[in-house]
């Protein structure tokens, strides 16, 4: 039977910079399909009916999804199959980490996700995938119509045809963020629906979303990313004009009769005019759920801290942020003896859980595992998603997770502070975070790992690696006395210059009447005060664990117990629970890729 359905597949997705959104076509009612239905019009609801009805119809459409605003409708016969085209980087490894990530967040869309799709894929299948010339390379700008270069162009067509003629390929995605004429353009020369690094990944939040809040929200960011992508083509001559998909035509009567009455009235609505009110009007509607959304959280959160514990104490909570796949989910699991959802997979969470874990101190707090950051985490995501993310800027602690066996991790690491900051999570919360840096197991060689009975041996070799990280620790104590060591002859130096070339007011004002040595000396000295200091905290806020195998649990909740108690959260400060009203940002860039 699925092979009749595989057989029979129809196009699962439309051409996402198409202004004529077709509707999508499926052989069976999808469980939550986002696609209009096939055999009504696309834009019929500028033809309504009048009275009640009407009404009735415009209320029904609120609850709607914008059609075409998804490129795949989540069809449960079976998941869409992507092409990646990577551009080519430089060195080798930058290029095999960007492959690698592009190819595993196209497995994400690609799997079965918890049984969700009914198609038995050969689990970790590679998809297809080339590495093409970097137009940024040569040139520093790609090319503003297509991106790659005429010759790519052509080379990616005769590679995606020859695929075709042994699977049916449903998108191509490029791993590389392109703008809305760019994607248009090579959807027609490709034939396919193109995917961009921000389109694929509002995908896969749209696949993940189970929550209504999530929904809510990955539909919004989606509604962002399509507003700039309403894309004029240009017709056979070269104008844009009542272009070869009618995008000029007139489609709407809405708007007639405002200028003058008759033939002097308004042309009414072009269809990109009518894309961009459904988009805005259905924006304005999430909008306003997500605000209920927020506000509903912001009571919880409040309620909690105020009297949430089993003694009518206030309940910390404690954000678990890190990159996608470094075992957040896994880790609260084990922290709290629960069972949330976690998957080899990039973004497997994506709404948001609360668990509840005794301390040792025995006072009880609550783990908020949330959805993973990436690099260049798209801003339509980071926007959308502000009501879940929120719990993280409002959490009392928060614990980086990093994947120790990833060979970016230091990459991944600064990707996720960036979020942290473009959130508006505080400094203070940030120096105070604490590092887990997950799956040490995974740091013995995969060779050692896979030898059977050798548990002891494993035990030894993690003791070994124990071992040599104190050791390493040690020496980054030596190199922080060395520091403090030369800060102290630093001050004192400075403490010398000061006795005897000025007074003490000088000094207080912080070398106002300096010369340019004396004050170059003194700021050097509180430069590396600092950083000392910051050296100092990051080895204190630095533990290591394995979710899997256990290790290092322990001794991160005694951590966590510390760092609460030694916080003043839990003193009964005031707390205001919905106080910013918040929209996305209006983002100017998107306005004018749209006008383009
Ligand atoms: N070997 C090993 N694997 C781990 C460890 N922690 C998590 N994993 C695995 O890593 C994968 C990702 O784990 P998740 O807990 O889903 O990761 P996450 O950070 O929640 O990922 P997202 O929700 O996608 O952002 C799963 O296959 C886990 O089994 C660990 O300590 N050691
Ligand atoms: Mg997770």
């Amino acid at each position: 039977m699925l092979r009749i359905f595989s057989r029979l597949r129809p196009p699962r997705c439309s051409l996402s910079g198409s202004l004529n959104l077709a509707p999508v076509f499926t052989t069976r009612a999808p469980i939550r399909t986002n696609s209009p239905s096939p055999f009504c019009a696309p834009f019929s609801s500028s033809r309504k009916r009048k009275g009640s009805d009407e009404e009735r119809d415009v209320g029904k459409e609120k609850d709607d999804v914008v059609p075409g605003v998804f490129v795949f409708g989540n069809d449960p016969q079976s998941p869409p199959r992507l092409f990646v085209v990577q551009p080519r980087l430089r060195p080798d490894s930058i290029l095999d980490l960007k492959l690698s990530e592009a190819l595993n967040l196209t497995k994400s869309l690609e799997e079965p996700r918890g049984g969700f799709f009914r198609e038995d894929l050969t689990p970790k299948q590679i998809p297809s995938h080339l590495v093409v010339q970097n137009p940024i390379a040569r040139s520093s700008k790609s090319h503003a119509d297509t991106y790659f270069g005429p010759g790519t162009v052509e080379n990616i067509k005769t590679h995606l045809k020859a695929l075709e003629s042994e699977d049916h390929i449903d998108a191509v995605f490029v791993n590389a963020t392109l703008s809305g004429i760019q994607q248009r353009n090579l959807e027609i020369s490709w034939g396919k629906p193109v995917l961009d690094r921000v389109g694929l990944i509002i995908e896969i939040f749209n696949f993940h979303a189970e929550t209504k809040e999530a929904k809510l929200q990955s539909e919004l960011a989606a509604l962002m990313y399509k507003r700039s992508r309403l894309v004029r083509v240009r017709g056979s001559q070269g104008r844009l004009t009542f272009g070869i998909n009618g995008e000029a035509e007139v489609v709407s009567g809405r708007g007639r009769g405002s200028g003058g009455r008759g033939f002097i009235s308004g042309a009414g609505e072009t269809e990109l005019q009518l894309q961009r009110r459904r988009i805005q009007e259905r924006r304005n509607h999430l909008l306003v759920q997500i605000d209920e959304v927020r506000r509903t959280r912001a009571l919880q959160r409040s309620a909690r801290r105020r009297h949430g514990g089993s003694n009518g104490h206030g309940l910390a909570t404690v954000a678990v942020v890190g990159y996608t796949n470094a075992g957040k989910s896994t880790l609260v699991s084990a922290l709290s003896n629960s069972d949330l959802y976690s998957d080899d997979r990039l973004f497997a969470t994506v709404d948001p859980r609360l668990r509840s874990v005794i301390l040792p101190s025995g006072i009880k707090t609550l783990l908020s595992d949330t959805v993973g950051f990436i690099s260049d985490l798209p801003v339509q995501l980071v926007e959308a998603f502000h009501a879940t993310l929120e719990e993280v800027v409002e959490a009392d602690l928060l614990l980086h997770v990093l994947d120790s066996s990833a060979p970016n991790v230091l990459e991944q690491r600064s990707s996720v502070l960036e979020v942290l900051q473009k959130i508006g999570v505080s400094e203070e919360k940030i120096q105070n975070m604490v590092e887990v840096w997950n799956k040490i197991d995974l740091l013995i060689t995969r060779d050692e790992a896979l030898v059977e009975g050798e548990e002891e041996r494993i035990m030894n070799r993690l003791e070994d690696l124990k071992e040599e990280k104190e050791a390493k620790l040690k020496e980054e104590d030596g190199i922080l006395s060395n520091f403090q060591e030369s800060v102290r002859s630093k001050q004192m130096a400075v403490v010398d210059l000061t006795e005897r070339d000025l007074s003490s007011d000088l000094l207080q004002n912080e070398g106002l009447d300096l010369d340019d040595n004396q004050r170059t000396h003194y700021s050097d000295v509180r430069r590396l005060a600092m950083f000392n200091a910051h050296c100092e905290q990051e080895v204190a806020n630095r533990i290591e664990t394995s979710a899997i195998t256990g290790i290092g649990l322990k001794e991160l909740l005694s951590l966590i117990s510390e760092k609460l108690s030694a916080q003043t959260l839990v003193e009964k400060k005031s707390y205001e629970p919905f106080s910013r009203k918040w929209r996305p940002s209006h983002n100017l860039e998107f306005d004018r890729a749209a006008e383009q």
